[in-house]
């Protein structure tokens, strides 16, 4: 009844530079249980229905979270590597007076920044894990997410973009808008987090800030317009004009932490003028308020246009870009009251949850303390005082010694200690209420569990988690060090969904697999580190996967035990590859006859059988000229891809760069597929 792709071994595909993405389920197996020789289809699922959403509190009076909950920001800091994300963290975590002294990145002192907690982030001066602190500016509480930049450590980005309510998109306006800046602004887009852009580096030579601004237009599709003009560039950066306020800001003392507002420079004033004009008309487009008194031609006020960019962030519709040199400490302060002034606090962004009594029913949550405690473990470490799970909490209120439900495990746990994180150090409190992320010890868990107090069963949607495209053999040197070996690997796996530890059967190996070569080298180096276990390291190996090569016969029966009545379906049929050569790709035969079957059914069905077919596609080059750059997207089998970093270097004298990201399984071509038989056949041991 469905017709797969003729078969070969399948092999990966990779898209350089852009492309959406997308992980496609990669298995479609061959089922020998053969029972039925005709096509038969059954499905029965039992379910009790229920309202879309639950009824909102009536309280009458001003709720007590109010105020603090609009004093509230949960953002993100994400970017491209080295665009200067840690550097600017850094300056916002000593201007809100949570450090005393700033240190740099790869700085002379070697103490390397607060955010980079890792040794291993010390010395190679990028950001592995991200880090989580929180800060009071202006009276708002801010927590932040410092996200590394490396493709490989997408995951860490996509968890940290889950539970944020906004982002400042970091970019640097030598480099402007690259490859990964791309991906993880798509990633924010799926996530719908509202953001703000900063143009960092205006220090640096060749800096061009609207060049930058257009490529975010061009390249993110970002309906946007600068928020400041700089006051000179390069060497001559000296400080910023708010075109908000109209007022020039210099940033005086030794780290920048005076703020002196000065008049416009007469010689700016013509340009301040245009920028600001700029900025009107954007926001004008997305916001009908604004609208309505700039085709008026009245004069806007200061006052109207902050309140329509907010709205206009809020609603993303518009992104508003800041600049400034976070290493020269120019333009942090203005950015972080654009944290307060844009980007929304939890209540202005709508969070559902899925009622696993009702069938997974989608449930909209208040976002607010009253209510049921509906919390997302979305980030889980090893401390120094055992398992941290970082907690954020979407209704509700959390207290210490709370006995707290995990919906996914069915586990009822006490929270013996509720922390705040900044970076590697914690501070104890005894409560924490919606919108704000908090840390526990001592609950055993895995990320993207789901905890409430018991009288509701919401999970929150799950993460995207992509399938682990690479995989090492490693194996402890000396025997004795087992046991380390095994614990290090099972708290890796634990804390990163993408990092995943199997068997191979053939060859009694240890195999870990992740999202690529630095990825797998890093978790190797901390075993070393961490558990004092040298660890021996085979050939990377890309996972292929099997796919339908003849005939085949299925019958399965599901059975799932939800709580309420339960559901159970029954499958069978058959599933055999398409002629040589054919032009289609799958096929879906309806052969049930009568009313065996519900008819409302069989969209269902096919779309099913669908998403579990592999695809076979060619590879694509694609030229873009960006400027002096020119940009290549192609899709190439990742097997072909190791070692390109190296010689990619070697052929642009160190200029060229490259990114990559999982597109789909794809069938391999003849000869790589005996290849493949050949070796594995040289590696079976003797019969
Ligand atoms: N000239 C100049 N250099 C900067 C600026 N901001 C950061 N840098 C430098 O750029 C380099 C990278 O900065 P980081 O803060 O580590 O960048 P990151 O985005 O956190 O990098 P990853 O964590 O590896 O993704 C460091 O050497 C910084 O000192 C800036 O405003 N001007």
């Amino acid at each position: 009844m469905a017709r797969f792709p003729r078969p070969s071994t399948p092999r990966s595909l990779y898209t350089l530079y852009t492309s959406p993405s997308k992980t496609t389920p990669s298995h479609s197996h061959t089922h020998s249980h053969s029972h039925s020789p005709t096509a038969a289809l059954l499905l029965l699922r039992h379910f009790s229905s229920g309202s879309l959403a639950r009824a909102a509190s009536k309280d009458e009076k001003e709720p007590w979270w109010k105020d603090s909950m609009s004093r509230l920001r949960n953002i993100g800091i994400s970017a491209h590597i080295d665009s200067g994300k840690t550097t600017l963290t850094e300056r916002v975590l000593y201007y809100t007076g949570r450090i005393h002294e700033i240190h740099e990145v790869r700085g002379r002192d070697g103490v390397g920044a607060k955010m980079d907690s890792m040794d291993l982030e010390r010395e190679k001066g990028i950001t592995i894990q991200s880090a989580a602190t929180y800060c009071t500016w202006k009276d708002y509480q801010v927590n932040i997410i410092d996200t590394p930049g490396h493709v490989d450590f997408t995951i860490e980005v996509e968890r940290a973009l889950r539970v944020l309510d906004g982002a400042i998109l970091v970019l640097c306006s030598v480099g402007g808008v690259q490859s990964q800046s791309i991906t993880v602004d798509r990633q924010m887009r799926r996530y719908e987090v509202p953001r703000l852009a900063f143009i960092n580096k205006l220090d640096r030579m060749g800096a061009d800030p609207w060049k930058v601004l257009n490529q975010a237009r061009s390249k993110l599709r970002h309906h946007s317009a600068a928020m400041q003009v700089p006051i000179g560039l390069e060497e001559d950066f000296k400080g910023l004009i708010d075109l908000v306020q109209l007022k020039a800001l210099y940033f005086h003392g030794s780290s920048g932490e005076k703020i002196v507002t000065e008049d416009i420079p007469a010689n700016m004033e013509a340009l301040v003028a245009e920028k600001r004009r700029e900025l009107i008309e954007a926001v004008s487009e997305v916001d009908d308020k604004l609208a309505e008194v700039f085709l008026n031609d009245e004069p806007v006020s200061s006052t109207e246009l902050e309140e329509a960019i907010r709205r206009a962030t809020v609603a993303r519709k518009f992104v508003p870009v800041f600049m400034g040199s976070a290493f020269k400490n120019k333009g942090v302060q203005p950015l972080l009251d654009g944290v307060l002034s844009y980007l929304p606090c939890p209540t202005e962004v709508s969070s559902y949850a899925l009622d696993q009594s009702k069938n997974e029913e989608k449930v909209t949550l208040s976002g607010t303390p009253d209510g049921p405690l509906v919390a997302l473990a979305f980030k889980l470490e090893e401390g120094r005082f055992g398992q941290l799970t970082y907690l954020r909490i979407y209704e509700g209120v959390i207290r210490k010694g709370d006995f707290i439900h995990n919906i996914n495990s069915g586990k009822k746990v006490k929270i013996p200690r509720l922390v705040r994180m900044h970076s590697d150090e914690m501070e104890d409190i005894q409560q924490a209420h919606a919108g704000q992320i908090v840390a526990v010890f001592g609950v055993d868990c895995a990320s993207g569990d789901t905890f409430t107090d018991g009288s509701v069963k919401y999970t929150m949607t799950s993460m995207n988690v992509p399938e682990p495209v690479m995989s090492l053999a490693v194996q402890p040197v000396s025997k004795d060090s087992g046991g380390q070996f095994s614990k290090a690997l099972n708290r890796f796996q634990r804390e990163d969904p993408t990092f995943r530890v199997g068997l191979d059967a053939e060859s009694g190996q240890t195999i870990i697999s992740g999202m690529g070569e630095l990825h797998l080298d890093i978790y190797v180096e901390r075993i070393r580190r961490e558990y004092k276990v040298d660890a021996t390291v085979g050939k990377p190996r890309v996972n292929f996967r099997e796919t339908v090569t003849q005939r085949a016969e299925f019958d399965y029966l599901h059975k799932k035990q939800t709580g309420g009545q339960g559901q159970y379906g029954r499958v069978c049929g058959y599933i055999e590859p398409l002629p040589q050569g054919s032009s289609t790709k799958f096929e879906f035969d309806n052969m049930i006859v009568g009313q065996a079957i519900p008819s409302n059914f069989i969209p269902a069905i096919e779309k099913g059988f669908k998403e579990a077919a592999n695809s076979r596609k060619g590879v694509i080059v694609g030229n873009d000229q960006d400027g002096d750059d020119s940009v290549i997207t192609a899709h190439v089998p990742l097997n072909n891809m190791f070692g390109y970093s190296t010689s990619l270097r070697s052929m642009t004298q160190g200029k060229g760069e490259f990114t990559m990201e999982y597109k789909e399984h794809s069938a391999v071509s003849n000869d790589v597929q005996t290849q493949l038989v050949n070796t594995y056949k040289g590696t079976k041991p003797a019969e």
